[in-house]
């Protein structure tokens, strides 16, 4: 039976006092613990029947690291008094600089604030296959409890800075080789290998080493003047908008040049600062939001338990059905592809195997697993196979009347409580169910392409699916590794909903005369990876990419069609990309888009294209006066990215999705709106509803109904409400 909340102390007739740490699930350092650990130290310090100490987490994990729903509270408040003083008093003087032996015996994990306690102590003794890492800077913030100090000197500065800057866990094997693990040793003698090595320690046996007073790793200043030099250049690259990496790097640095003591001041001091970054709080925001999203009312709180999923059969073999059953094998459940004929067949599993290989050759992937993973799969044209099958996931060309037969047929088929999902992304699944008797059975698993990396699942739920169908697909969502979101049945469902007037915004200002590659820059350097003409049909993108070889162009735009139905009083109708293509240019399929494609070198922006976007500005002809428009980048970024929260309003107030920060984690995962801003509803917020609502409403008076301000917008801006606070009452389609 798991312990409750605290820190105790046993000492036996050996003379080791083993201080364990239960705060469950994961043994996050809260207040209490920390409280806790000090007084237990300072008990063990003190007693003369104590010769050496073992620390240890209940559960079989070490410890999950600082608690971060203090950072929440600090956040809430601005109080920063809340956080606790733990890197001089607990960790340097009663651990580290104690007279008695220290060793960590560690299991399962060990993780930011949970690794800097053990590399504090004497020695580590760890379990295979424990994860350690610093990931503090996922969370806006560095590592505070000397970790910047003390993984350089255990495994050396450039591994310390791999692991810190990418936030990078090794396994328990990968740690004893680089010296941050003494011995690993099976789970079962963990803490007799512990207890016996701190007694060895303690009479002179084994060397009593304090990792901060430690240089072996480090390295001539040179050196490691080299090595920070490099990491500043990749935290330009990959941070440029956040402040902790840099500031990690120069708390290294301190530490390298003024010692590490001085480093661990620095450490402080600057930690301080970065919680209360809006990083930090936008960070934080999204690993409880992420969290969050897996409790959804009615379903995961009603005593329901998954079954499960041995067998999953897709149909479809194309880029969306062989990334899903490759992310399925990865995970060892048993896969059947079903194709229309051979030579289809043929192409979805060699993708599937090239999906494979590619992993195997990013080093992400052994060739023994990936060799296991192919065994699971089997590819079938008929529906033999489908007699005991767990779950259907459908991946066929966005047509109704092809899925509504594929339903009729598996209903019939397969076995009853075999789930019947589709992967589509703009037909209705009352539609796609409305010929079978089962609706019950019938969800949407809305993965985004390539479905084996992107991690965001949507699940979309009709009225009829019931909570067990739910379960199940969550459950299996995240056996293969992705963040379900459970949302409800309308076009585009959670995302590609709200982010449809994205592309639209960015093609009204290019037709209002500013220049398409400036407003690319703008936005990438608003975080988005890629700008709107980056890749060549953006929100349509995942649609068309689902559509393979098969269908093209013209269903890319009857699909185009089904939105316009849907929302066409809010769309900005550009046919810029349909002049591109007539112009011979189809993107990165034929090297020429916006951009120039060439292999192995960047996209460079193509003047040539200019002749086409006046084309489409002359057809348009909504530039005032004629002229081109003059706007700042601020207004760019505006002008794009309200019409998206304008969208995502209504998706809250329909109740799309449950609450306000799953759309958060949807369009981090989804869309990569950069989760330094917190997800869309969270910098919305920040923003702020009321300026948001008057920006659009004036835009909505010169250049008309796109940026028309939602009811919901509306009424949180009049009543001076966050756009996340719940709804008082819910029309929700849940
Ligand atoms: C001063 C220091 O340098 C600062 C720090 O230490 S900052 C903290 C650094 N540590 C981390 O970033 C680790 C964060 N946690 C994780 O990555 C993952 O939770 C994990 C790998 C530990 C476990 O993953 P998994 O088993 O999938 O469980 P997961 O669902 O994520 O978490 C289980 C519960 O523990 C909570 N939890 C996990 N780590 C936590 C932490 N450090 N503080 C508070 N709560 C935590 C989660 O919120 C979740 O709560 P819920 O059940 O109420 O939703």
């Amino acid at each position: 039976m798991a312990k409750k909340m605290g820190v105790t102390m046993e000492v036996g007739n050996d003379g080791v006092a083993v201080i364990t740490i239960s705060n469950p699930p994961v043994n996050s350092l809260a207040s209490p613990i920390i409280s806790g650990l000090k007084e237990k130290f300072q008990d063990a310090n003190q007693r003369s029947d104590v010769k050496a100490i073992v620390l240890t987490g209940n559960g079989g994990r070490f410890s999950g690291g600082f608690d971060i729903n203090v950072f929440q509270q600090v956040h809430k408040t601005g109080d920063i008094s809340l956080m606790p003083e733990v890197s001089i008093d607990l960790v340097c003087n009663l651990m580290e600089d104690s007279r008695k032996p220290l060793v960590a015996a560690v299991e399962g994990l060990a993780l930011g604030g949970g690794l800097e306690l053990a590399m504090a102590c004497h020695a580590r003794v760890a379990a295979p296959k424990a994860q350690l890492g610093l990931p503090e800077l996922t969370l806006g913030v560095i590592p505070g409890f000397g970790g910047t100090q003390r993984l350089p000197r255990l495994v050396g500065l450039a591994k310390a800075t791999d692991m810190i800057l990418l936030s990078k866990s090794i396994s328990s094997e990968e740690g004893q080789k680089f010296g941050l693990v003494d011995a690993l040793v099976p789970s079962g003698d963990l803490l007799s290998t512990s207890r016996k090595w701190a007694l060895d320690i303690a009479e002179g046996r084994k060397p009593f080493l304090r990792s901060l007073h430690r240089t072996d790793k480090i390295g001539s200043l040179s050196e490691a003047r080299a090595i920070l030099k490099d990491t500043r250049q990749l935290a330009k690259k990959i941070a440029p908008n956040m402040p902790q990496h840099h500031a990690c790097i120069d708390v290294i640095e301190e530490g390298i040049i003024h010692g590490g003591y001085s480093g661990v001041l620095k450490e402080a001091e600057v930690f301080k600062q970065l919680v209360m970054s809006d990083t930090a709080k936008a960070l934080v925001h999204v690993f409880f939001a992420q969290r969050a999203t897996s409790k959804v009312p009615n379903v995961t709180d009603v005593g329901l338990k998954p079954r499960p999923m041995k067998k999953v059969a897709v149909i479809g073999g194309g880029l969306m059905g062989s990334g899903i059953a490759t992310a399925l094998l990865l995970s060892n459940t048993r896969v059947v592809l079903k194709e229309i004929n051979p030579d289809y067949l043929q192409k979805g599993l060699k993708s599937v195997e090239a999906n494979l290989k590619s992993l195997v050759s990013r080093g992400k992937l052994t060739q023994d697993k990936a060799g296991k993973a192919l065994s699971l799969l089997k590819g079938v044209l008929d529906y033999a196979e489908f007699k005991d099958v767990d779950m259907v996931i459908e991946a066929v060309i966005e047509n109704i009347q092809l899925k509504q037969k594929i339903f009729k047929e598996i209903e019939e088929i397969c076995p009853p409580h075999c789930i019947l999902a589709s992967n589509t992304s703009t037909i209705d699944l009352n539609v796609i169910g409305e010929k079978i008797n089962s609706k019950d059975r019938i969800v949407g698993a809305h993965f985004f392409s390539p479905a084996h990396i992107m991690t965001l699942l949507e699940i979309v739920r009709t009225e009829n699916t019931s909570a067990q169908v739910i379960l199940d697909l969550m459950s299996l969502g995240k056996a293969i590794k992705k963040v379900p979101v459970v949302v409800g049945n309308c076009i585009g469902f959670a995302v590609n909903r709200t982010f449809f007037p994205y592309t639209q915004g960015a093609h009204m200002l290019v037709n209002l005369g500013v220049d398409l590659f400036r407003v690319d820059r703008v936005i990438t350097s608003f975080g988005l990876p890629l700008g709107p003409f980056q890749e060549l049909y953006s929100l349509w993108d995942d649609l068309l990419r689902r559509l393979g070889d098969l269908a093209g162009h013209r269903i890319g735009m009857a699909v185009k069609e089904i939105y316009a139905k849907a929302y066409g009083d809010r769309m900005f109708r550009s046919p810029l990309t349909e002049l591109l293509i007539k112009s011979g240019r189809n993107g990165k399929i034929n090297g020429r888009g916006y951009y120039i494609y060439e292999k192995g070198s960047k996209p460079k922006p193509d003047p040539s294209v200019l002749s086409v976007v006046e084309e489409s500005r002359k057809l348009t002809n909504i530039m005032p006066g004629g002229k081109p428009i003059s706007v700042t980048d601020k207004e760019i970024v505006e002008m794009i990215l309200f019409p998206v929260v304008n969208e995502a309003c209504r998706v809250l107030d329909e109740g799309v999705v449950i609450r306000a920060s799953d759309l958060d984690v949807a369009s981090v995962l989804g869309m990569s709106f950069p989760s330094y801003r917190g997800g869309i509803i969270f910098w919305a917020d920040t923003v702020g509803p009321k300026y948001i609502y008057e920006r659009l409403k004036r835009l909505s008076e010169t250049y008309g109904g796109f940026f028309k301000p939602s009811r919901y917008l509306e009424e949180r801006a009049m009543n001076g409400m966050l756009l996340s606070e719940p709804k008082a009452s819910s029309r929700s389609r849940m």
